[in-house]
């Protein structure tokens, strides 16, 4: 055998071997988690060492050379071995999809680093069919039947390693609600939320949505009265960022009050592209944790807040306020680390998710006249021509504003990629297209939301236009499957939020269509502005919408 990078044959075998070895043995699955790196690296170089110091003596920079070359070897010889079996052998690989993508989660990094997950997923289902491979061990199903199957309360699909990737570093008692995989831990942590979302709750958070609704009509207009450019989008994102913190923790975080982004929504936007680039990498988060970086920042930027809140203890109605009780049923109480992962959690999932419905269905009104006449028409009729402020009105009777809501939120899901779940051991037998298929255990399976929502099966006729309408009489159209409607996600799981971003979007946007007349400036580009819709988990809005205000009189 010759010799490799001047390494004997024997010591590039053995190097090679043992790689084989720490493949078979621990990593048929996925790469292991970055803490056993050094570990790995001190058993290799401590075991070559052994076998060679006790032929021979060896000086310390010959043994060094020795286990820098032999490193070299055992990387290379562990690479191979991990990427020949994902693609020939794995339990994924009669699967169709991209190469790339079967042979390692880092094919897509640029992709999430880009915000271009749910437009890429799109791509391969057009390219490879409703089944695809997007990752070694990950399936896209365009498929609605499966969202029950893997998200619904009978299923025993458990979170996949985003959730990890997303807190690693964490311990099971340092999670939140979202990122803790262990069932019966959310199930408890989950009633102990509910109280914050039950319908009292919810009516108690009016008085303070309708004061922030009323202050972002108010800075608005003043900032048009300057002459100012009004960015529409910029104001849903202060004012979806000051709901949070308000109906959360009971204090406004002022993007409103002082028309611009505090500190905390910059690292907000930062924060959640980290998140989704290195979430889909679990071990890429793990390294991330003890670098500075923006997610690090966002964690201390939110217990700043929590911090404040605790030492105000009469303060509310809030969702904190209930945070702090205990559940009868498992005496969960959260401590301190889970508390502040909760109130990370409260921010990262209610603000841009939240704001970014409420932009996009100012785009679609602003950019479809006869939708603006039928709200103004709607508003006119139920209000009497008053100020809309009547929470169950807006909910009951303003069916067009919750259709316009429901179309954006068809169109532009803000959770927009599919949800990991993974298989239990046994596999999973779903039915897709009418026929049955058996995925293996262990396999991370997700449906594409954004696609889902406007593929012609289920959406029909014109299911990529902004058509509120197909809302108002769904037994007209020629496709309309309210199953494919994901945008909260489903099961025990999904969005506890649901009803407070109803409340939140409609008063906002019943105030703003009330009190002016708008129109985009001749910048504005829907091309433009549509192409900036970046999903970052959540969604993120690059481009944005100019308008001229006049008040109406
Ligand atoms: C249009 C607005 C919103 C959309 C589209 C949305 C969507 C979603 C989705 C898809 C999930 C499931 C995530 C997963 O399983 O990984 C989720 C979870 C969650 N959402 Fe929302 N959300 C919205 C607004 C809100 C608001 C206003 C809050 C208020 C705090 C909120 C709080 C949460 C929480 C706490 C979870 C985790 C639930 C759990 O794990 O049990 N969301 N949301």
């Amino acid at each position: 055998m010759p010799a490799v990078l001047g390494l004997s044959a024997a010591d590039a075998a053995a190097a090679a071997a043992l790689a084989l070895a720490s493949h078979f043995i621990f990593a048929r699955i996925e790469l292991w988690p970055a803490r056993l790196f050094p570990a790995w690296a001190a058993l290799y170089s401590g075991s070559v060492l052994l076998v060679r110091h006790t032929r021979a003596p060896l000086a310390l920079s010959a043994a060094l050379g020795l286990v820098a070359r032999g490193a070299v070897v055992y990387v290379a010889t562990l690479l191979l071995s991990i990427g020949v079996y994902r693609v020939l052998f794995h339990r994924c690989c009669a699967f169709p999809g991209p190469t790339s993508c079967a042979l390692s989660k880092w094919a897509t990094v640029p992709v999430d680093a880009a915000g271009q997950r749910a437009r890429y997923v799109q791509r391969l289902h057009s390219q490879y069919g409703d089944i695809v491979r997007t990752g070694p061990r990950e399936l896209s199903i365009n498929d609605p039947s499966v969202i029950a199957a893997t998200c619904g309360a009978q299923s025993k699909c458990s979170k996949g390693p985003w959730y990890a990737g997303a807190t690693a570093g964490k311990g099971r008692r340092s999670r939140s609600l979202h990122t803790t995989t262990i069932k019966a831990d959310h199930a408890a942590r989950r009633r102990i939320w509910d109280g914050g979302f039950n319908a009292r709750s919810l009516r108690s958070y009016e008085p303070s949505l309708l004061a922030l609704s009323r202050l972002l009509v108010e800075r608005m207009g003043e900032s048009a009265a300057r002459g100012e450019k009004v960015e529409v989008d910029e104001w849903a994102a202060y004012y979806g960022f000051d709901v949070m913190g308000q109906v959360g923790f009971s204090s406004s975080f002022e993007c409103v009050e002082n028309g611009k982004l505090s500190e905390g929504v910059q690292l907000l936007q930062d924060a959640m592209a980290a998140i989704q680039t290195l979430s889909n990498v679990p071990y890429l988060g793990e390294i991330a944790r003890y670098l500075p970086s923006p997610i690090v920042k966002l964690e201390d930027w939110v217990a700043g807040s929590l911090r404040r809140r605790m030492d105000d203890p009469s303060a509310g109605p809030d969702v904190f306020k209930h945070l702090l009780e205990v559940d009868q049923e498992s005496g969960w109480k959260h401590n301190w680390e889970e508390l502040r992962s909760d109130a990370m959690l409260q921010v990262v999932a209610g603000s841009d998710t939240a704001s970014t419905t409420l932009a996009v269905s100012f785009y679609y009104l602003l950019t479809h006249d006869k939708a603006m006449e039928a709200l103004r028409k709607e508003l006119h009729h139920v209000f009497k021509g008053a100020e809309p402020d009547n929470f169950d009105a807006l909910a009951k009777e303003c069916r067009f504003l919750n259709a316009v809501i429901n179309e954006s939120l068809r169109l532009w899901p803000p959770v927009a990629s599919g949800l990991q779940r993974v298989t239990p051991a046994e596999g999973l037998t779903l039915s897709v297209a009418g026929k049955q298929l058996v995925v293996p255990g262990d396999v991370i399976v997700t449906t594409p939301t954004f696609l889902m929502q406007r593929d012609p099966r289920n959406f029909a006729p014109h299911p990529e236009a902004f058509r509120p309408e197909r809302w108002l009489a769904p037994e007209h159209e020629e496709n309309f499957n309210l199953k494919a409607f994901n945008p909260f996600s489903y099961g025990p799981e999904s969005c506890i939020g649901r009803h407070l971003a109803f409340m939140e979007i409609r008063i906002a946007v019943a105030q703003v269509v009330h009190a002016y007349d708008m129109e985009l400036l001749p910048e504005f580009s829907a091309e433009a502005f549509e192409a900036g819709i970046v999903d970052f988990f959540t969604a993120g809005r690059k481009k944005k919408l100019p308008i001229k205000l006049t008040p109406r009189r």
